[in-house]
């Protein structure tokens, strides 16, 4: 009620001439920033310019610290850039008085991500549906990686529905450009990062290569067919399988079990097609040469929902 009772008075001593942007902060949107090491924030916000609530919502990306607006600033010079029916849109930019602390103006989709659409909406998606957004997924990441991008955080969490039969990347929070012919990114930052989706030269490496993006859409892909059970989740099944750690580096065993060959089990009604897909001939390949490619992966959709 105080929250709503500070938007109202908010919109009542709202003066378009002074703040065309109108931040009525409704709801933070992130998962806490988990896998972006808390420093930055998505939030749903109202742009009003006319000041007369005839305005849209749209979804604000900004920065608690200032000294990760490099980050947001490539993030910004990426997605401005993109123009794709599977890729979230770019609305903008703003910032602050002086310039400083510069804001991200993306779309909004109220839905949210496959990873809370999927659980609540698990009785009326078929497995049919299920493999249209992979098909999706597939293609705004082979036109990302047309655009010499890679992605490095592609999971569930990250794609967003805009409705029942169109899902669209939504995120590019650690995307890297490998422009000037360079073949993989190098990882330099110690981000937080998301160790259950990243492929054993990554982990291994540091090195990421579009084929890294491949692997980490066999894992995405996983997600999608377990409905994003939480129970389930990418990071639940390895401790399952592998054990808690008895002291040693989560990641080291992760690499440990990868590297024997481990790969996590499909689920049980998972159609013989994605279990050959996510399995070590396909997407889920030791070597990143032997992945198969965004390419192939959306003419094996095609094929199979035709
Ligand atoms: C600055 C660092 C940083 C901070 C973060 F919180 C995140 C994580 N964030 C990503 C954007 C997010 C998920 C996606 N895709 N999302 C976008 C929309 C939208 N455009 O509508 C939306 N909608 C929604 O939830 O509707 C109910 N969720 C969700 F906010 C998580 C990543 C970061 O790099």
């Amino acid at each position: 009620i105080s929250k709503l009772a500070d938007l109202i008075s908010q919109c009542m001593n709202y003066d378009p001439k002074k703040r065309p942007f109108f931040r009525a902060i409704v709801r933070e949107l992130d998962e806490k920033g988990i896998y972006h090491g808390n420093f930055g924030m998505v939030e749903l916000c109202l742009y009003d310019p006319k000041g007369d609530q005839t305005g849209e919502l749209v979804a604000v990306k900004s920065l608690k610290t200032e000294n990760e607006s490099s980050n947001l600033r490539r993030e910004i010079s990426t997605i401005r850039n993109l123009y794709h029916e599977n890729i979230v849109k770019y609305k903008g930019i703003c910032n602050d008085e002086g310039g400083a602390n510069i804001k991200l103006i993306m779309e909004y989709l109220p839905a949210g991500s496959l990873k809370e659409y999927l659980p609540r909406n698990k009785s009326n998606i078929d497995q049919k549906r299920l493999l249209l957004y992979a098909l999706q997924i597939c293609q705004g990441m082979e036109y990302l990686g047309s655009q010499n991008y890679i992605h490095r955080d592609l999971a569930a969490r990250n794609i967003l529905v805009e409705n029942e039969s169109l899902v669209k990347i939504g995120d590019f929070g650690l995307t890297k450009s490998i422009k000037d012919d360079k073949e993989y990114y190098k990882v330099t930052e110690e981000q937080d990062s998301p160790v259950y989706w990243y492929a054993p030269e990554c982990l291994i490496n540091r090195k990421f290569y579009k084929a890294s993006d491949v692997w980490s859409f066999g894992v995405t892909l996983y997600e999608i067919m377990s409905y994003c059970d939480r129970e389930n989740s990418p990071p639940q099944v390895f401790l399952k399988s592998i054990g808690r750690s008895h002291g040693q580096m989560t990641m080291t065993r992760l690499v440990d079990a990868l590297e024997k060959g481990w790969r996590m089990p499909r689920p049980d009604s998972c159609p013989e097609m994605v279990r050959y897909l996510t399995s070590e001939k396909q997407c889920w390949s030791h070597a990143p040469e032997n992945r198969v490619d965004f390419n192939s992966l959306i003419k094996e959709f095609e094929f199979f929902l035709t």
